[in-house]
């Protein structure tokens, strides 16, 4: 049997096939591809997760949230796509599979962001990961990039820009953006006013195994597999950069 990173990372890779496939070939765009990709990437994992793991709990974008996972000791955090809008716009690479396990006793245990359109899947391993330019060419110059929602930036985006000397970009999708910061191509990512727990769970698995800081908004730790899964803010940044990004996002927690 997999170890349970090597099969979140094989959920979410073999996922995003699916999905790159379905973009070429369905003849769909825009909301409707979006709600195709959703729907097809969601019966892919959970059915995999129910042959694979019959014994644990799921939690979906997607799927009916059932309430026995608030007593179950393993629970699989599922984002079929993350980024619907840019995975239903042509030529975008800023959408994510996010394949994440959740324990009772220890949180997030394995964790996989799948970034299809550019072919490459990361994991919470320590594995060091270089720039390649895939999603945001690294700067010329020394300013740090803050990425933050193309749709729904937060209002303290350029605060915390210059709080670091750095500059925002927008960009879609929380595993895209999570994963600019694991490459070296972001500083940090910040979001605020609202997000679930699929949206956060896998990135920050991913980014914490890298070593970077993952937290609330107010520097408070992120608890996953709540009763309510509305888990509205995060911070994902270079350790160093912590307390000076906090100090300004906590002003608006
Ligand atoms: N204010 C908000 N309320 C609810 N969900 C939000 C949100 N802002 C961002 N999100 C969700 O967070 C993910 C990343 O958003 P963004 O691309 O704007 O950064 C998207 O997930 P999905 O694409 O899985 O729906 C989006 O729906
Ligand atoms: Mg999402």
């Amino acid at each position: 049997m997999s170890t349970d990173r090597v099969l979140a990372g094989d959920l979410a890779t073999a996922a995003g096939e699916l999905l790159v496939e379905i973009r070429a070939t369905s003849g769909l765009a825009g909301k409707e591809l979006g709600k195709a990709g959703d729907l097809r990437s969601d019966e892919f994992i959970l059915a995999r997760l129910r042959a694979e793991r019959p014994d644990d709990a799921v939690l979906s974008e997607e799927s009916a949230d059932d309430k026995q996972r608030l007593t179950a000791p393993r629970v699989w955090i599922v984002d079929p796509v993350d980024g619907t809008r840019e995975y239903g716009t042509e030529g975008r690479t800023d959408w994510a599979v996010h394949v994440a396990l959740w324990s009772a006793t220890d949180g997030l245990i394995a964790g996989a962001v799948a970034l299809p359109a550019l072919g490459v899947t990361y994991l919470d391993d320590t594995e060091p990961v270089t720039p390649t330019g895939g999603l945001a060419a690294v700067p010329a110059g020394d300013r740090p990039r803050v990425v933050v929602s193309a749709s729904r930036p937060p209002a303290f985006s350029a605060s915390v820009a210059d709080a670091i000397g750095g500059e925002v970009l927008a960009m879609g999708s929380a595993g895209a953006k999570a994963m600019a910061v694991v490459r070296g191509e972001a500083a940090a990512y910040v979001h605020a006013g609202g997000q679930y727990e699929w949206d956060s769970a896998a990135p920050v698995a991913v980014a914490q195994a890298k070593g970077l800081w993952c937290g609330r908004i107010d520097g408070s730790e992120l608890v996953y597999n709540r009763d309510d899964t509305y888990l509205p803010d995060l911070v994902i940044c270079r350790p160093e950069l912590r307390d000076a990004i906090i100090g300004i996002t906590s002003a608006d927690a």
